[in-house]
């Protein structure tokens, strides 16, 4: 699938564009368009949040055949390597104070934290999306089947040593990348925002205002866009901004997603050949990408460009591999699904199966959704499913690890960022730099209703549900009144308090 935002922009006040020593993509690819149609300056979003836009996402950005290395020499400014040794402590942009914000999911860092961290998530509207009737089931929900799932994460997370290892990570992540953007002369200061657990991004836009932030540049730590991860996210920071006056005038831009940037998929080419070398015969290697799954319908429903993006980076990473004369077969599947709707397939553990059956013998795994170690690295891939593929007649299993601080990594994302700072409040996507960017760059409005504007509802992962005289509604339903009286009886038993507590029928026993 092919994708193009289709968003019109007027040109930004002269003011807003940044100086000559501002930056921009170093590979412009002409078929990427970008048509903005809004007054967006940060003061006109200020008076008038609501941009409009032409449609929504309609094609993903192939793979173009016309990608070419190029100096920019617009009006937007010079392309810019390092200029670290020269010009140190020159800043950028004046007085002004540059932010950058990782977005990322959080993970429990002890095994007590695993029910809250759970709940936070099935709070979460993009995680379950239940019909605007029964929004008002969202917490007691979340709270049930935190509750009921806990037992089984915490088993997970006890073997991983009693927590994610994500925060730790994620901070390291942060503090590499600013002496990235130090290195480069861009004196910019890195927050971490997590969706679920701390350091929560609440947290993070409290210490941005308090640091007095002028521009901030919101980068979600996912290389691929879904509606679940990194649209989450951004639909949280659209809250948070809307409530603030000092938000509102705060001048930003979004990366939302970066799964095309040369400087990753070399990153993630160079540890798969790495990884490759210790086979005893690298070339009979399956490269086996194994992906974080979504429903389905968030794809086929929403729009979620998630499965599209992912495609073309694995094309992205096996055409560098091919330019190393690494020609290994390879094979995409998604992991990790959770509840009984449809899941984008194929899924990991049928395809290890398969492999098996049809003779392969030495696998080696890819984590590709997250770039970082996480419990579905090691615990899923890892042991769950080596042990699957050991079974399954795999004799040799290999897994290639998450990319973490990796140097040409973390320089890929700090070049990202610079190349954005020129769009950052200018919202310059009429300027056919920005247009063309290889970055594709937005306000977090614009892309939250480019990629999922009426916020459809969609069938939650966890609960299956139908609603209206169709074929299935009475069962539905039933269950949906029964499935109630169960939450709000499983909150009675867990809090203590409610109705029957009021009544004197429970506790049963005093
Ligand atoms: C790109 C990555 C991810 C997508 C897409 C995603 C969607 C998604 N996840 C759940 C449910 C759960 N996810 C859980 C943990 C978890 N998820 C991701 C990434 C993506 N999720 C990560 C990196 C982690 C691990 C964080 C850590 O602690 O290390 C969990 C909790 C763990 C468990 O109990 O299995 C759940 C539950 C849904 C429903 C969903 C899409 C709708
Ligand atoms: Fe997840």
């Amino acid at each position: 699938m092919n994708q193009t935002m289709h968003i019109r922009v007027q040109p930004p006040s002269p003011s807003l564009l940044l100086p000559r020593a501002s930056f921009c993509a170093q590979r412009i690819c002409p078929c990427y368009r970008v048509q903005m149609e809004s007054t967006c300056n940060s003061n006109q979003l200020k008076t008038s949040p609501v941009t409009r836009l032409s449609s929504g996402w309609s094609k993903t950005h192939s793979i173009c055949p016309e990608l070419q290395p190029r100096k920019c020499s617009s009006q937007m400014g010079a392309l810019v390597t390092s200029r670290a040794e020269e010009v140190p402590t020159l800043p950028v942009i004046g007085d002004e104070r540059i932010g950058v914000l990782l977005l990322n999911l959080g993970g429990p860092e002890t095994l007590e934290d695993v029910q809250p961290f759970l709940f936070n998530l099935f709070a979460d509207p993009d995680i379950i999306r239940l019909p605007r009737l029964f929004r008002f089931l969202q917490k007691p929900l979340a709270q049930f089947i935190s509750v009921v799932r806990a037992p089984k994460s915490k088993e997970g997370y006890a073997s991983i040593g009693g927590g994610s290892p994500l925060r730790q990570i994620t901070d390291a992540q942060a503090e590499e990348l600013r002496k990235a953007l130090w290195a480069k002369n861009v004196p910019a200061k890195v927050y971490v925002g997590m969706r679920y657990w701390h350091p929560f991004t609440e947290e993070a836009i409290l210490q941005i205002k308090r640091d007095k932030i002028t521009k901030l540049v919101v980068l979600p730590l996912y290389p691929q866009f879904s509606i679940s991860t990194s649209g989450s996210s951004l639909r949280l920071l659209e809250s948070l901004f809307r409530e603030d006056e000092y938000l509102m005038n705060m001048q930003h831009t979004v990366i939302p997603s970066w799964y095309q940037r040369g400087g990753y998929i070399k990153a993630m080419a160079d540890l798969i050949e790495k990884e490759l070398q210790k086979f005893d015969c690298p070339e009979e290697v399956m490269i086996f990408f194994s992906a974080h799954g979504v429903p389905l319908a968030y794809v086929e429903e929403a729009g979620d460009p998630y499965k599209a993006e992912m495609e073309e980076c694995i094309d992205l990473i096996m055409e560098e591999l091919e330019n190393r004369r690494i020609t290994n077969a390879y094979t995409l599947a998604y992991q990790s699904r959770v509840g009984p709707v449809e899941w984008l397939k194929p899924y990991t553990d049928e395809t290890i199966i398969e492999l098996g059956q049809k003779g392969f013998k030495s696998l080696l795994a890819v984590p590709i959704s997250f770039v970082s170690e996480h419990i579905e690295t090691l615990e899923e891939i890892d042991v769950e499913y080596k042990e699957l593929a050991l079974k399954s007649g795999i004799q040799k299993w290999g897994r290639v690890p998450a990319l973490g601080c990796e140097p040409t990594f973390i320089a890929d994302l700090a070049d990202a960022v610079i190349e954005s700072l020129p769009y950052v409040g200018a919202m310059a996507v009429s300027n056919l730099e920005a247009r063309q960017s290889l970055v594709p760059l937005g306000s977090v409005e614009e892309l939250l209703a480019a990629y999922d504007s009426q916020r459809r509802e969609l069938p939650p992962p966890v609960i299956v549900w139908e609603w209206g005289w169709t074929k299935s509604a009475e069962t539905w339903n039933g269950r949906a009144a029964m499935l109630a009286v169960l939450v709000l009886l499983v909150l009675e038993v867990t809090t203590g308090e409610g109705f029957l507590h009021q009544w004197g029928i429970l506790p049963l026993f005093r």
